[in-house]
């Protein structure tokens, strides 16, 4: 990738703007990047914010990176409105749950190289997990730049395709899953007397440690849980009533039905 390496994203909402601040945040220029929206509101409030371009969305899809950023449901009305103006040296990279690379290759033109990624919201701050795998037309060097891409918003695995949905279930929807324990943690901790304001500190700064240490420490999820139950102590008295409620089984069936769900979206929108 080289310093004059243009970016759109077409479709700039809550994902197409952590990756946009996610960008700008490694550094890159925010003269490189061009935004769209359906809305002229939401594309001002997104040059005011990060000093980036807008443009409508032909012109935008001439850039030499083309981040595909609409819903799903929008995606195909989004291709056909760009078609004959994306370039099919420029690089496709769409960020929609469900939707296969053969999707937007049966859309674009012929032999215009795919990437799909699948981010998360944490890559506003450089902390995002992205997936990553390749159409029919990506070459190695592709990948290694829609790697190098985003690197600035934070760690990527590489996959086959066949696992991307199975994937998005826990990385893409993930922070979806820690927010709700936050907001529940929250609600307990008013329910015990706490300050609303205290709980909220204690509870995000206790999911940042614990997150710090089971991606950086070497050890694994349940060696970090046992380090912090006591035999016949407070913790275990909490984790039995996790367990009686089921929250190990609930997850089965909830990363299941995100997996599903990203399939059907995928055979629905087809
Ligand atoms: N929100 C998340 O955590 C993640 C979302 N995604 C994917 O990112 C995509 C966007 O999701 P969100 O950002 O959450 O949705 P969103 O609704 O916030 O963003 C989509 C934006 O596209 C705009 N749009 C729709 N059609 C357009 C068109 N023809 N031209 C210009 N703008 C258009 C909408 O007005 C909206 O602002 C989806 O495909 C989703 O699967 C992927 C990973 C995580
Ligand atoms: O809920 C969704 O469909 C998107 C994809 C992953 C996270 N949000």
């Amino acid at each position: 990738m080289s310093e004059q390496t243009t970016l759109a994203v077409l479709g700039t909402g809550a994902m197409g703007e952590a990756v946009v601040a996610g960008l700008l945040a490694g550094g890159w220029a925010p003269e490189r990047i061009t935004v769209t929206a359906r809305r002229p509101e939401r594309a001002a409030e997104l040059v005011a914010r990060h000093g980036v371009r807008t443009a409508g969305n032909r012109e935008a899809a001439t850039a030499d990176v083309v981040v595909l950023g609409v819903k799903p449901g929008d995606m195909a009305a989004l291709l056909a409105e760009v078609e004959g103006a994306l370039p099919a040296t420029s690089l496709a990279v769409s960020i929609a749950a469900g939707l296969p690379t053969a999707f937007f290759e049966a859309r674009l033109a012929p032999g215009t190289p795919v990437a799909r990624v699948m981010p998360n919201t944490a890559s506003a701050v450089g902390e995002g997990m992205s997936l990553l795998c390749a159409g029919s037309a990506a070459t190695p060097a592709h990948l290694e730049l829609v790697e190098e891409l985003l690197a600035p918003l934070g760690r990527v695995a590489r996959l086959p395709e066949a696992q991307v949905d199975a994937a998005t279930a826990v990385s893409g929807s993930g922070p979806a899953y820690h927010f709700l324990v936050a907001e529940a943690m929250t609600e307990a901790a008013v329910a015990l007397g706490l300050p609303r304001v205290l709980a909220r500190e204690l509870v995000a700064q206790t999911a940042y440690g614990a997150a710090a240490l089971l991606r950086d420490s070497g050890r694994t999820a349940t060696e970090l849980r046992e380090q912090v139950t006591s035999p016949g102590g407070t913790t275990i008295a909490a984790l039995r009533e996790l367990e009686a409620a089921g929250l190990r089984t609930a997850f089965f069936a909830a990363l299941e039905a995100a997996r599903d769900r990203g399939q059907e979206m995928g055979s629905r929108y087809a």
